[in-house]
């Protein structure tokens, strides 16, 4: 545990050259503190290199079995999964008084902690409508016309909230709310968000993850409810959904616009080679994620069967997150090496399309901030040659590693197998549930489509939390 700044420099397993990274971690910002970079970090043989576990311990990869509890949030009672605060609307304290030096100001609220907010950065966040667009809440003020030392002349709590005059005669009001959501000296940890419920097998028999087509077309209630299973299962299916392609795009549709790629927008296909790819064949699939080749994989992939005449075919999902947990817990070495080493991935089946990522990726990618697993990628299929290592043990060490992830990934109490069937679509989490199927003979016409990872967030947590809320934490 670092108490003061400490600066790590990890070489990095990466495939070609020794990169250095330097990890920062100061002590007295909590957000900072949580650093934790998995992805380059070496063998936890130095204090300054967190084990694994220690740096995903508080990731959604890794929950620990005591905090492992539902939060309210998310409890679907009402069908919507609204977010509730820990606490009430928050309050300033009776007994300390606000105060402000030339520096900044200090708010004491009620429940004993003070936050600091510098003038220069209150100022720049004024959210008065000549500061902010009323309409497009973007900054119309121009923080280059603000003298760096920037005083308030007079400060004062209102109902409402802080008002402070500012010397050279602007006013801006701050909500409690805002200031108490946006405190960063110290940050105040107080609103609780959707928590993802890693699964296997048995864990989806009696908590299937599904919504009904009615609802999800009817209101946005219904794609709040729709996009939360996404998010907490990273799947769902959606039962009753009319047999054909326009229905089944009108239904993807609800959560954001297609995304288009090589293989067109909608798609509707059958095992015909249409286009180069294993997909437009009948051969098995092992679990993958798709698009592993662009920079940005497509965050939710649907599925729906519109015909099947044939035998074999059967779906298959894996959760990645949860594989990633136990490689983690079981071949951390493997998991450290899943983490640094990029791979490169193509797709170039088709004349007229070579596409690669601007740089290859891990298999495992983590936030650079939080250290929590964000995305899988893996697709043993579009993997490209890699001719570029550092020590040749780095060889033999990244096969064992992806030999170790495979042995996870097929062990068959995280296999959920189900073929599909006609009128129930599915959809997953690209970013973390890796799909396949079985080979199979006969006819089969699968249609569906790819939607944006940031399009899909966006519509979750508008239609869960509500515009204002989100607004709020802006
Ligand atoms: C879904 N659709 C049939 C359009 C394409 C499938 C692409 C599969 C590809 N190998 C990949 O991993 O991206
Ligand atoms: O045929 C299937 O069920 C899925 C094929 C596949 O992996 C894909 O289209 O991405
Ligand atoms: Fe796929």
């Amino acid at each position: 545990m670092a108490s003061r700044r400490t600066v790590a420099i990890a070489r990095s397993l990466s495939a070609g050259f020794a990169r250095r990274q330097i990890i920062c971690q100061h002590s007295r910002n909590p957000w900072l503190q949580a650093i934790r970079a998995i992805s380059t970090s070496p063998a936890p043989t130095s204090p300054a290199s967190p084990a694994p576990s220690e740096a995903l311990s508080s990731s959604p990869a890794s929950p620990s079995p005591s905090s492992s509890s539902t939060p309210s949030s998310i409890i679907n009672k009402r069908r919507t999964f609204n977010i509730t605060k820990a606490d009430a609307q928050p309050t300033i304290s009776k007994h300390h008084k606000i105060s402000f030096d030339d520096k900044k100001i200090s708010l004491p609220w009620e429940e004993g902690k003070t936050s600091t907010f510098q003038h220069i950065w209150l100022r720049d966040h004024c959210q008065c409508s000549s500061c902010m667009h009323p309409q497009t809440k973007q900054r119309t003020l121009d923080t280059f016309s603000l003298p760096l030392n920037i005083r308030p002349s007079a400060v004062e709590p209102k109902d409402e909230g802080l008002y402070v005059k500012w010397r050279g005669d602007h006013e801006s009001l701050y909500s409690w709310e805002w200031l108490h959501r946006h405190s960063y000296a110290p940050r105040l940890e107080k609103y609780i968000s959707v928590q993802r419920k890693l699964w296997s097998k048995t864990d989806l028999e009696g908590d299937m993850p599904v919504v009904k087509y009615a609802d999800v077309m009817e209101s946005d209630a219904g794609v709040a409810e729709w996009t939360s299973k996404i998010e907490i299962y990273g799947f769902c299916f959606v039962e009753g959904v009319p047999v054909t392609p326009e229905a089944t795009k009108e239904v993807a549709e609800r959560i954001a616009h297609i995304r288009h790629t090589h293989y067109g927008g909608f798609w509707d296909f059958t095992a015909d080679l249409a286009m180069n790819d294993m997909a437009y064949t009948d051969l098995a699939l092992p679990a993958h994620t798709d698009t592993t080749y662009f920079t940005e994989p497509c965050g939710l992939q649907m599925f729906h069967l519109l015909e099947f005449n044939g035998k074999g075919g059967e779906s298959l999902l894996v959760d990645g997150f949860r594989a990633a947990r136990i490689l983690r817990d079981e071949k951390p070495e493997a998991f450290r090496t899943l983490s640094a080493v990029r791979i490169p991935t193509h797709a170039s089946g088709n004349e007229g399309v070579s596409i690669e990522p601007y740089t290859p990726f891990p298999v495992f990618n983590h936030h650079p901030v939080t250290g929590e697993l964000v995305q899988v990628r893996w697709n043993n299929e579009d993997r490209a040659t890699m001719d570029r290592w550092g020590e040749p043990e780095e060889v033999e060490k990244f096969y064992q590693a992806i030999f170790e992830w495979n042995e996870v990934l097929k062990r068959a109490d995280g296999e959920f197998r189900e073929q599909l069937v006609p009128g129930r679509a599915l959809i997953f989490d690209n970013w973390r549930v890796l799909h396949g199927r079985g080979a199979f003979s006969g006819h089969r016409r699968l249609c569906g489509a790819y939607i944006s990872r940031d399009d899909f967030h966006s519509r979750l947590r508008l239609t869960n939390y509500g515009r204002k809320e989100i607004l709020m934490g802006l």
